[in-house]
């Protein structure tokens, strides 16, 4: 028998890409086939992250040459206190051990202005990018990240299980010289070694079962100034508030139920990696986060500056939610107040709300704090989308991360969170205006509105909610409903008159770009049995049932196989929405009984 023939013995080939992994018939170690999405858009914002390092770069060495041409005139050149020059001369990677004890050096001298800089600005030579991928598994991800992102250094792929480490490194064998060459595997805890090698990683990639909490604190510590973290949490419904002490102490933050909740969970992971981050003086910018299938997925930068992280209260707010209405309302957590040419840092004043909801007279809870900056940069994001379109055939998942991509695209950035159309109709209990309606009466009083990749129902807009429930209000008139016990939410919104009339003429930007184009914005499940899969190396019994789903069991799980029309895909999508919600719940629950 031959080598590869031995290698292939009991195992089956998956191939992803341009990598391929030997499994175990056995499940002993973990691969989940439509995390492919998951892989393919990790993928594509590396390859944006390597072109933006590279133009950051060269931008830095342009504005350095210019300002050394005009030094190098008129004064010889300077020395810092070790005698080194500070020219351009240096070099990258490798010394990040040594650039944090400096960065904390500064840090510690509060009047010093730390690193914003990223790494690879503050050196001459631009070295290949370093990954860690922390969670790896069968290394698919590393393989693929290795084989296919052009220009990475090295790719670091770790596990603490003995079997996936094993798989791991027979997966890189079998993956030729391209994988052998630059990926290497170590049985390692994630958090020890992410701990033991503080800024040492360009890139890192946290993917673990259910949370990433207990990853956070080192992870924020490994990634280099100006480096990306990505990072997977499958947790939804601790996320999305079945569970919402769980939520506090796993993420810091209060879930609230809402529609809005995948946002919402985005939203608490951000707020939660920010919080670990500003305790070394470093804080994150969000590059692009979203909720894909069953899980989020955000992937951040990281920079070290102890004057921004005096910001990060004006990034994260409290959310009050009403109980009987639709309405929501953000808190800031902090303020600035400016005086004579300087800034000071105030807490946020509140409540911004009544006790009681100006809209239908009911209480609120109250949620947060989660993340209200943008979560995506909008030159990010379309700079991925157009290094994706071209390369259709290198992407398994091409049409999920473009439309994807092109729904995050047209997304208000500077409105956070989101409400249902069909919700807001519900509360008045009136027949909905069709989108095109609804969104022209906003656009034609003044206001933003658009969509959001969470939900196809969902829409972000600045407009008031005063606003809002005068649309409605105008829209029962011509559209009259049943009569509703007097105490109930519609009843109170609708007993107002209307301030403002409203304009439901067809504006010309009721429709986005994309819907105006008919590109579709939203897909069908990934496959019939979709959604997380148990633990590596579990049998799957009847236990099961609730984490994949009774259908699932008895393989007779409903699902579109074709994509929904554009009128119907909201009900649909949202539908499955809440399947997947209700399935993560067992998630958990398995991740808490895990003997
Ligand atoms: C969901 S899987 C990773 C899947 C992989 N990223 C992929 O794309 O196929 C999570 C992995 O994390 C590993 N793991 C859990 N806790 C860990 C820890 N503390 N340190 C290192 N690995 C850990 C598990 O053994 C498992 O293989
Ligand atoms: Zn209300």
């Amino acid at each position: 028998m031959g080598e590869v023939e031995e290698m292939l013995e009991g195992y089956e080939v998956k191939r992803e890409g341009e990598a391929e992994i030997l499994m175990l018939k056995s499940n002993a170690v973990f691969f989940n086939p439509v995390q492919v999405h998951n892989r393919d858009m990790s993928i594509a914002v590396l390859r944006t992250f390597l072109a933006k390092r590279k133009e950051e770069h060269e931008e830095m060495v342009n504005k350095k040459n210019k300002s050394h041409q005009n030094v190098s005139q008129d004064v010889p050149p300077k020395s810092d206190a070790n005698g080194a020059s500070s020219s351009l001369d240096g070099e990258i990677n490798g010394d990040h051990g040594k650039q944090v004890n400096q960065d904390a050096d500064k840090a510690e001298d509060p009047s010093t202005e730390t690193t914003q800089t990223p790494s690879w600005k503050r050196k001459g030579e631009l070295k290949a990018p370093i990954v860690l991928e922390a969670l790896a598994a069968s290394g698919l991800r590393s393989l693929r990240y290795a084989r296919e992102v052009d220009g990475l250094g090295k790719v670091v792929a770790l596990d603490n299980d003995k079997a996936s480490v094993e798989a791991c490194k027979r997966n890189i064998k079998f993956n030729g010289t391209a994988a052998s060459d630059k990926v290497e595997a170590h049985l390692a805890d994630a958090r020890v070694y992410m701990l033991t090698h503080p800024k040492e990683f360009d890139v890192v990639d946290l993917d673990p079962y259910g949370s990433p909490s207990i990853f956070l604190d080192s992870a924020v510590q490994a990634v280099a100034d100006g480096g990306l973290l990505m990072c997977t949490a499958t947790d939804m419904a601790v996320l999305c508030g079945n569970s919402g002490e769980v939520c506090y102490s796993k993420y810091g933050s209060y879930p609230v139920k809402g529609k809005y909740c995948h946002e919402m969970a985005l939203r608490i992971l951000l707020a939660c990696i920010e919080s670990h981050a500003n305790r070394y003086k470093r804080y994150i910018v969000p590059v692009l986060s979203v909720f894909m299938d069953f899980y989020v997925r955000v992937f951040v930068r990281v920079f070290t500056s102890a004057s921004e992280i005096k910001n990060a209260p004006l990034k994260l707010s409290y959310v009050y939610q009403c109980v009987g209405c639709d309405s929501f309302h953000l808190q800031c957590l902090g303020r600035t107040v400016s005086k004579n040419n300087s800034v000071k840092y105030a807490p946020g004043i509140g409540p911004v709300v009544p006790q009681e909801c100006s809209d239908c007279g009911k209480r609120f809870n109250v949620g947060g704090p989660i993340w209200s900056a943008p979560i995506h940069d909008q030159d990010w994001v379309l700079s991925t989308l157009a290094d994706v379109k071209p390369m259709k055939d290198r992407y398994p998942a091409y049409n999920k991360i473009t439309s994807v991509l092109t729904t995050v695209s047209e997304e208000l950035h500077d409105v956070p969170l989101f409400f249902s159309q069909h919700n807001i109709s519900g509360t008045v209990k009136c027949t909905s205006p069709s989108a095109v309606v609804f969104r022209s009466a906003v656009l034609n009083a003044g206001y933003r509105i658009s969509s959001t990749h969470v939900n196809p129902l969902g829409l972000k807009s600045d407009a008031p909610w005063d606003v809002i429930w005068d649309i409605m209000r105008c829209w029962v008139k011509s559209h009259p409903i049943k009569e509703q016990p007097s105490d109930s939410a519609g009843t109170m919104i609708l007993s107002k008159s209307p301030k403002l009339e409203a304009n439901f003429s067809r504006a010309i930007a009721a429709l986005s770009n994309a819907q105006a184009k008919k590109v579709k914005r939203f897909l069908p499940n990934p496959e019939r049995h979709w959604g997380p899969k148990v633990r590596a190396g579990r049998t799957i019994t009847s236990k099961h049932a609730s984490l994949l789903g009774h259908e699932a069991m008895n393989g007779v799980l409903h699902h579109e196989d074709k994509p929904a029309p554009e009128t119907e895909e909201g009900a649909s999508m949202a539908k499955e929405n809440e399947h997947a919600a209700k399935r993560q719940k067992t998630s958990d629950d398995e991740q808490v009984t895990e003997p």
